[in-house]
């Protein structure tokens, strides 16, 4: 609990004392930030609209151009300006996670409000369409940060997931090579580290200004960036509603790629057993 009231004060103390680069950025100005093609279609919000704009490489992730330049542009800035700030006043700054050396949460620096707007108003919609088996229509909190990967900085990320029931990964820039995002297939806590299937791999190279969107539970990592500089938003996006109610819940088989797998076996287990009994009953000689 300690940390929690610690987290808090240092937070404070950040907003009380830190000069934002770009004010722009700390409140939601849609059309400075998102792409006109995306606006239009999370303005008419149907299924049809969405999925216009969208691809889905593999089962599950939906990639899609997002973000204008200039707003790529002014976050790194932004960032790049509160972690000198940090650095000169001899802060400690939390990084976005136990797997990331550099980066930053985005919440901690006055970021929060805008990024809720952003979570509720532009990601809610499209979860609540694509992913409502995993409280996609119930988003009520996030976890907002920029990693930093290159030569300099973190190098790659190991096979996780995330602790979000959606995710909103965007290519901020700069220029790089390497650090393509690899999938291994959705899991529920039981399957995590159970087998790839051949047809659950599926590797993503990251373009500037174009989102991926994928559940949370969806097993992934990011290979090594070889050469130059590349920063990411992170938007994990949760619902305690969803939460809530996994609780009580034993089967995921809704989402859960092992889940399914299990079911699918059981049924073809079934079915062979209904049939060897008709076959042993003499209902046999009716076929
Ligand atoms: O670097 C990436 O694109 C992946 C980042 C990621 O998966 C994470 O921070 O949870
Ligand atoms: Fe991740």
């Amino acid at each position: 609990m300690w940390q929690v009231q610690r987290h808090k004060e240092y937070r404070q103390k950040i907003l009380h004392l830190y000069k934002p680069l770009h004010q722009d950025l700390y409140s939601m100005h849609p059309s400075a930030f998102f792409l006109p093609t995306f606006l239009e279609a999370v303005r008419t919000n149907t299924e049809e609209s969405l999925a216009s704009i969208m691809t889905e490489p593999t089962p599950g992730v939906f990639s899609f151009a997002m973000l204008q330049p200039n707003f790529c542009d002014m976050l790194l800035e932004e960032v790049e300006n509160f972690e000198k700030w940090v650095h000169a006043m001899k802060f400690k700054i939390m990084r976005p996670n136990t797997m990331n050396k550099y980066g930053a949460v985005l919440d901690d620096f006055g970021l929060e409000a805008m990024l809720n707007q952003f979570m509720e108003g532009f990601i809610a919609p499209i979860s609540k369409v694509f992913y409502p088996e995993v409280g996609g229509g119930t988003l009520d909190s996030h976890h907002a940060f920029v990693v930093e990967y290159g030569k300099d900085r973190d190098v790659e990320l190991g096979f996780h997931v995330d602790d979000s029931e959606v995710t909103l990964n965007v290519c901020l820039g700069k220029q790089f090579s390497g650090g393509e995002l690899y999938f291994r297939g959705i899991r529920c806590e039981n399957h995590v580290n159970s087998e790839t299937q051949h047809e659950e791999m599926y590797d993503y190279c990251h373009v500037p200004g174009r989102a991926v969107l994928h559940r949370g539970r969806h097993r992934h990592g990011a290979r090594p960036t070889t050469s130059g500089l590349r920063m990411n938003l992170l938007l994990w996006c949760r619902s305690s509603v969803f939460r809530e109610m996994k609780k009580y819940q034993k089967d995921f088989s809704s989402w859960c790629g092992e889940c399914q797998r299990e079911k699918k076996e059981r049924q073809i287990q079934c079915v062979k057993a209904t049939k060897l009994a008709f076959l042993r009953g003499g209902g046999g000689g009716m076929i």
